[in-house]
């Protein structure tokens, strides 16, 4: 199994590329089974569970290709699907596989999708997913751990759909079957998060009509048909607020290029109170920093607040900042568990429910610690990237799940950090 090892302590600078948002990619490939003609996408990570989605969506028989000359371009053909089927061993590896439920229940119909396992940062059920789908008419039953769902006759049909919280894939699951339905829905408690107005601007430019995006009401009128597209991922938030936490808690100046500083308002704002320099322009941000950062004190919640998927990585910059940080997880019940691997480099935090207290320390020292999930292996990079010494992360498989070439970008910005195989 490959592992990380970090000699840190070194400051970071240079320039880092961000990749296109996994969260988005995912999504916009399932987005392809709505439609017999082509589709191309393009900025698409290179990540684990990019290549997990199109091993699922040739599984079903469509093609889906990365372009020989150009890496970032994925060339999808759902024309040829003929099984609409998500096998459990491809979900049980990747819980946006669900994503495939709405489109393929839209097109075909018919769609059986194993239900996601239960995964390390919380139970994550996805019964606001079936409950919306259930009030556009489906017949939908749960066996053998599998989701078996068809369309009434004649197709699915518009809905007045309030989920019972803010769901992220949810929003994206309905208002992808909402394009070819039948009439109105209008999905209120909608997610806000980037991703789904992207997705959406993809799916309008294949024939669909949507208004509302990016707000809590979206209001989509059912086409017969939706065509070929090719569209532009949009850069990927987390991994750019994956790399200014990196460079705020190092110290040094780095310049991210294709990233988005509109969508990571929140984050930016804390790291600036923290003490980090940040500027941006419309597609580039420049970090900069030295010595010890304030600590800052936030809690996740639902965009455009503090996002669940940045709390591990700035919890490991106020582990190294001066002064007490209280950080509040709202979204998932078990996203703490980076917190005792933090401990074992020397951090100082206390979990009280949802709540974990810091205390920043001078510095940390280095030691083995393990991934337990994506964002919390991104955390212990960070930390490693600071602590005296040799940092070495184990099980770094969830990294590869959602980071593109994390360990070679960091590189080039100067980090003292090699794959072990
Ligand atoms: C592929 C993708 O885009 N993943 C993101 C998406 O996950 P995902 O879409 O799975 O997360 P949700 O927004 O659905 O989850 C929000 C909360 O609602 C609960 N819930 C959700 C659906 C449901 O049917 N029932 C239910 O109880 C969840 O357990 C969680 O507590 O949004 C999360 C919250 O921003 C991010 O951390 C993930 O990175
Ligand atoms: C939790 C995450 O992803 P997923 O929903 O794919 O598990 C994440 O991106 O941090």
């Amino acid at each position: 199994m490959d592992k990380l090892l970090i000699r840190g302590g070194r400051p970071l600078s240079g320039e880092i590329t961000i990749s296109g948002a996994k969260n988005a990619a995912l999504p916009e490939l399932c987005a392809a089974l709505l439609t017999a003609e082509p589709v191309t996408l393009d900025n698409v990570p290179a990540l684990q569970d990019v290549a997990t989605m199109l091993k699922l969506l040739r599984n079903m028989g469509a093609k889906a290709e990365r372009d020989a000359d150009r890496p970032d371009r994925i060339r999808l053909d759902a024309g040829s699907v003929t099984s609409p089927e998500a096998p459990y061993d491809l979900v049980k590896t990747m819980r946006a596989s669900i994503l495939a439920l709405g489109p393929l229940l839209a097109r075909f119909g018919e769609a059986t999708v194993s239900l996601p396992g239960g995964c390390a940062i919380g139970s994550r059920p996805v019964d606001q997913h079936i409950k919306g789908l259930q009030a556009m008419g489906a017949d939908i039953r749960v066996e053998h751990g599998y989701i078996l769902a068809k369309a009434p006759t004649g197709g699915l049909r518009g809905a007045r759909i309030t989920t019972d919280m803010v769901t992220v894939t949810g929003t994206e699951n309905l208002m992808m079957a909402a394009a070819l339905a039948r009439g109105e829905t209008v999905l209120e408690n909608a997610a806000q998060e980037p991703e789904i107005p992207d997705l959406a601007e993809m799916l309008i430019a294949m024939g669909a009509k949507i208004e509302g995006h990016g707000t809590s009401k979206i209001r989509i009128q059912g086409v017969e048909r939706l065509g070929g597209v090719n569209h532009r991922t949009i850069p990927d938030r987390i991994e750019t607020g994956t790399f200014l936490c990196a460079v705020a808690a190092t110290g040094g100046e780095v310049l991210l290029r294709h990233a988005r500083a509109d969508h990571l308002d929140a984050v930016i704002d804390k790291l600036r109170e923290a003490g980090a320099r940040i500027e941006a322009g419309t597609d580039w941000i420049r970090v900069a920093a030295s010595g010890r950062l304030k600590a800052q004190s936030f809690r996740t919640s639902e965009y455009p607040a503090f996002p669940t998927d940045m709390q591990a990585q700035f919890m490991a910059l106020d582990c190294v900042a001066e002064g007490t940080a209280r950080i509040t997880e709202t979204i998932f019940e078990n996203r703490f568990m980076h917190v005792n691997e933090l401990v074992r480099l020397g951090a100082r935090i206390e979990v009280d429910g949802h709540t974990a207290v810091v205390q920043g320390v001078e510095k940390l020292s280095g030691a083995t610690v393990m991934a337990t999930d994506l964002r919390a292996s991104a955390s212990l990079v960070i930390a490693g990237l600071v602590a005296e010494g040799e940092t070495v992360v184990d099980r770094i498989y969830h990294l590869d799940r959602g980071y593109d070439h994390m360990e070679a970008k960091l590189r080039a910005v100067g980090a003292d950090i090699e794959r072990i195989k």
